[in-house]
């Protein structure tokens, strides 16, 4: 009843009764076969295994400004799962994080502008891609760019510390800043299909119009979302929205289970680190255990369809509980019971 009425509050939904049904029936059966085989890798996850399965996951983000970012998404892939959650980000940024929690391993290894002379800039830089080298083998999946800002130095070392992850075939999710980054400098994602790009409206708005040179177009939104993948090649794509529409270019999946009317900032970050989680268990899962040709997934796909479910889930509960004074740490509390309720953990 709640789902109901709150997609048909907007005025936006005017599909007949008919028409509505025959999308809900084709699109259930669709949605039954892909949350099978969420549950198959879910449920294939040793809960004694401790550090051997994968995973280890780093955010690059968090300065000055934005601490809050890197935090929701480090602390969101542990809760979900994760064996180990780090975070890269800059000095002035490290402390404060760290003292939100004693769960995470945070790095003060970036710098901006305002703290490298010009004379140093190049070995700044350099020293700082080593310091992520040491660990970045470790990582099943980066996520840059929550709460990243967009100084000019650190996205250039940001940049640089993208085209090694490539190099080593680390997964990469890409949101906030680093979408930014990324639509600057599209050939830090081009044709590489362990890039997941997870753009809100305003990121969205920006690709589409570097890479497809026109306006989003909200009536052939998938057909459009197709088409941005297809032109960078090879990356997947979740655009967020009222409904999160998912393509890796060949096929887009849309996911629209009930959420929460409350956009408290931070739930993006929620979802991306859920996502550089599940992706990297759907990869592993999928890497180990050979699929029949006609069932082939993608895993990066897998892994944004996994990590918006729970979300909005969460979203949900959360909203129930504490109704228009929920705010994303709230979301957090939640993934917990989400991840029971869509599937309960084995002994
Ligand atoms: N608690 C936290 O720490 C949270 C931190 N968060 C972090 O915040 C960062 C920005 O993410 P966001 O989602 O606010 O920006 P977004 O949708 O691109 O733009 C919205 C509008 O703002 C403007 N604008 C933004 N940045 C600007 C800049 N540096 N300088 C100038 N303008 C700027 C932008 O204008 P535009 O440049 O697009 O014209 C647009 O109109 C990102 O790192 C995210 O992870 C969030 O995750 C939430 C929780
Ligand atoms: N209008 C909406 N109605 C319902 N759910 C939404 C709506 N917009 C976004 N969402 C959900 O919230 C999640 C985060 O999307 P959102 O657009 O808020 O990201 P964001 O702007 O990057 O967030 P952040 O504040 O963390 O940067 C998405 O998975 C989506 O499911
Ligand atoms: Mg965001």
């Amino acid at each position: 009843e709640k789902w109901n009425s709150h997609n048909f509050q907007d005025g936006k939904f005017l599909m007949s009764v008919k028409s509505y049904l025959k999308f809900w029936l084709v699109h259930s059966i669709l949605f039954l076969g892909v949350l099978k085989l969420q549950q198959n890798i879910l449920s294939n996850l040793s809960v004694t295994c401790h550090y051997c399965f994968p995973g280890k996951i780093a955010i690059i983000g968090g300065c000055r400004e934005y601490t809050g970012a890197p935090y929701f998404a480090a602390i969101s892939a542990l809760r979900v799962g994760a064996d180990l959650s780090h975070v890269f980000c800059t000095k002035d940024a490290a402390t404060v994080i760290k003292s939100y929690s004693p769960e995470l391993i945070v790095h003060p290894i970036l710098e901006e502008s305002y703290s490298v002379r010009d004379d140093e800039r190049e070995s700044v830089s350099s020293s700082i891609l080593a310091e992520v080298i040491k660990w970045m083998e470790r990582f099943d999946c980066i996520v840059v760019g929550p709460g990243l800002g967009r100084d000019s130095f650190l996205m250039d070392c940001v940049g640089n510390i993208m085209r090694h992850a490539r190099q080593a075939n680390i997964p990469t999710v890409v949101d906030g800043d680093g979408l930014f980054l990324i639509t600057n400098n599209i050939g830090l994602v081009e044709d590489n299909s362990l890039a997941i790009l997870t753009p809100n409206v305003y990121e969205y708005k920006r690709l589409v119009q570097k890479v497809l040179n026109c306006e989003v177009n909200e009536e052939n939104a998938s057909e459009q979302l197709t088409a941005l993948c297809q032109k960078i090649g090879g990356v997947t794509i979740m655009r967020k929205g009222k409904a999160d529409l998912i393509s890796d270019g060949k096929k887009v999946t849309q996911v629209s289970t009930f959420g929460s009317p409350r956009r408290c900032g931070g739930q993006g970050d929620i979802l991306s680190g859920s996502v550089a989680v599940f992706s990297s268990w759907a990869r592993h899962f999928l890497l180990s255990n050979e699929q029949p040709k006609e069932t082939s997934v993608n895993p990066m796909v897998l892994g944004c369809i996994a990590g918006s479910l729970l979300l909005r889930k969460a979203a949900a509960l959360a909203f129930e509980k504490n109704k228009r004074s929920t705010v994303t740490t709230d979301i957090i509390e939640f993934l917990g019971q989400s991840l029971e309720d869509i599937c309960p953990a084995g002994r």
